[in-house]
């Protein structure tokens, strides 16, 4: 197991196979880690990390925001989208991967989608899990959370890279002295044809249709087998199942699979983005209702992305 911490733009590594960060030579290779994971320079000069596995899949994730912006499977496609108007410059989240929404879901007291996806997060640790690449980022308060949320926590979040695979596990422990309570999702932008693409096994769910207006959404149930993305579609569903199958419209079958995740979201912005919006579809595991933890308490919550 190889030990890698980051601060103030530093990361240092215990391992020699490892890779360095400096602020003096900015991301240089010195050789790739027997882990599968290295750091590179990404958009923006902003660091990130490649995790390769044994078959040639591979992950990028920007510790700013803990984003997954890439995961591609062994035939080199890319399975997930980074909208073109997506900027790497801290000044915004980056739209598109795999975004955290921490602590707030949305809308609500603070900013869409809380402060998860503007934080650079840290490197706690990479490793070689069966023959996979992992990492495990770490997410602390700090002054800018606090201005917005006042309270001590820590959000662990473990990324292993498969054959055909992507798995995360999202943990937040309460680390403070008195209670919170927070909402989240991973808001995952899937590349797809939005045209062709269907979402199955959400029949039967309660939904909550944030069109035409997100703050009063409107109540319903969902009675189709296959969900499609006709025009804008901006709608909650409550308590869904713990597997989904997305059709990407592209060939591929994505199957989403949960453990915690109680709740499904999904977007696509219609000609809201017109740029972009035939080009992928949002599907998002969620969290929904207020996770309440005690100090000391934590929340575990795991995704697996796999295909068919
Ligand atoms: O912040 P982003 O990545 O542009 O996504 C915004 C959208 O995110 C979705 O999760 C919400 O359901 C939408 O209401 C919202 O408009």
């Amino acid at each position: 197991m190889a030990i890698v911490s980051v601060s103030n733009s530093f990361l240092t590594f215990n391992s020699p196979n490892q890779l360095r960060f400096n602020r003096r030579r900015g991301v240089s290779a010195m050789a790739s880690s027997a882990t599968g994971v290295r750091v590179a320079e990404g958009q923006g000069n902003l660091p990130k990390l490649i995790l390769t596995s044994p078959q040639n899949s591979e992950a990028e994730i920007y510790l700013f925001g803990g984003c997954i912006t890439s995961w591609k499977v062994a035939s080199g496609k890319d399975l997930l989208f980074v909208r073109p108007d997506a900027v790497f410059n801290k000044i915004k989240p980056i739209s598109g991967g795999i975004p955290h929404c921490f602590p707030q879901f949305g809308p609500g007291q603070i900013q869409q989608h809380g402060f998860g996806r503007n934080m650079d997060w840290s490197v706690l640790d990479s490793e070689n899990s069966d023959g996979n690449a992992a990492v495990t980022l770490e997410l602390k308060d700090g002054p800018y959370s606090r201005a917005m949320w006042d309270f001590g926590f820590q959000a662990l979040f473990k990324v292993i890279v498969g054959a055909d695979s992507l798995s995360t596990e999202l943990k937040i422990t309460n680390t403070d002295n008195k209670a919170f309570s927070f909402t989240t999702a991973l808001h995952t932008y899937f590349r797809a044809s939005s045209a062709e693409a269907s979402v199955r096994g959400l029949k039967g769910c309660k939904t909550l249709n944030k069109d035409p207006d997100p703050k009063n959404p409107i109540e319903g149930k969902e009675d189709r087998d296959e969900v499609t993305f006709p025009g804008f579609l901006d709608c909650v569903y409550l308590d869904a199942p713990n597997e989904l199958l997305l059709d990407n419209g592209l060939g591929d079958k994505i199957i989403i699979k949960n453990t915690n995740w109680s709740d499904a979201v999904l977007w696509n912005p219609h000609t809201q983005m017109e740029a972009c919006y035939r080009d992928f579809v949002c599907v998002e595991n969620a969290k929904l209702g207020d996770v309440k933890l005690e100090p000391g308490q934590s929340w575990t919550a795991t995704q697996l992305l796999s295909i068919s």
